[in-house]
């Protein structure tokens, strides 16, 4: 499947303002992360908060890690996700049960991974290919090996992990994805402290970002 144009998601949204500046600078798709173990997770409340403040077709995602079911249909039943994202170790036939779309996400070393992937969640509205951290499941503004990724795709694959203004345009050019999904790479910086502020997006880094998306669409 060959995209006239890059799909992209602003992932780890914590805040309804962060939600506003990434759908007027152009984002398809938000995520929010209900993983607790992460600094961008939200409560139920928050969610709620940040939804409220999307505009129309812009596709709002949930990010699980490894859930019960319970807490996956307990967000549901408060948060009106358009897409769930299953980050972690989840078997097809757990993330087919809510009657909702949703796209998985793989940890790649190999390019084995990613074929064994497609087979394994083939019900999948897309894959979402992220670097592998021994110690963490994902958020960890770490990239991969793209030349790993397989050119034959039996579904629409999505392209993340450690991407940024600065190498966005060149990821889309190597792997041609259907689309890219970012957090840490447009978040905010303490300068202070020397360290990034997880969780709480730059708007301006969102706005160069996705121009710099952009940019491939118009030239390519
Ligand atoms: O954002 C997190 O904290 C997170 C935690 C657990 C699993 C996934 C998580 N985020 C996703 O990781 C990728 C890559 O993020 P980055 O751009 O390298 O920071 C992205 O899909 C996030 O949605």
């Amino acid at each position: 499947m060959q995209p006239t144009r890059i799909r992209t998601k602003i992932c780890g949204i914590t805040r309804p303002e962060d939600a506003l500046a990434a759908a007027e600078a152009g984002a398809d798709a938000i995520g929010l992360v209900f993983y607790e173990p992460s600094p961008r997770s939200v409560s139920i409340e928050q969610a709620r908060a940040i939804v409220s403040s999307v505009p129309a077709f812009v596709t709002v995602t949930g990010l699980f890690v490894n859930p019960d079911r319970m807490a996956v249909e307990q967000v549901l039943s408060r948060v009106p996700l358009d897409l769930l994202q299953f980050h972690g170790d989840e078997p097809q036939d757990f993330c087919q049960q809510f009657h909702r779309r949703w796209i998985k996400a793989v940890r790649v070393q190999l390019r084995s991974d990613i074929e064994q992937a497609f087979d394994s969640w083939s019900q999948a509205s897309g894959l979402l290919v992220d670097a592998y951290d021994p110690q963490r499941y994902g958020g960890t503004g770490q990239r991969f090996d793209w030349s790993v990724i397989p050119e034959k795709r039996p579904m629409p694959l999505i392209l993340a992990g450690g991407l940024e203004a600065g190498n966005v345009a060149r990821a889309i050019r190597q792997v041609r994805p259907w689309g890219v999904d970012v957090s840490g790479g447009v978040e905010a910086f303490d300068i202070e402290r020397g360290t990034a502020l997880k969780g709480i997006k730059d708007a301006a880094k969102i706005t160069e970002f996705l121009s710099e998306v952009n940019s491939v669409n118009q030239t390519d």
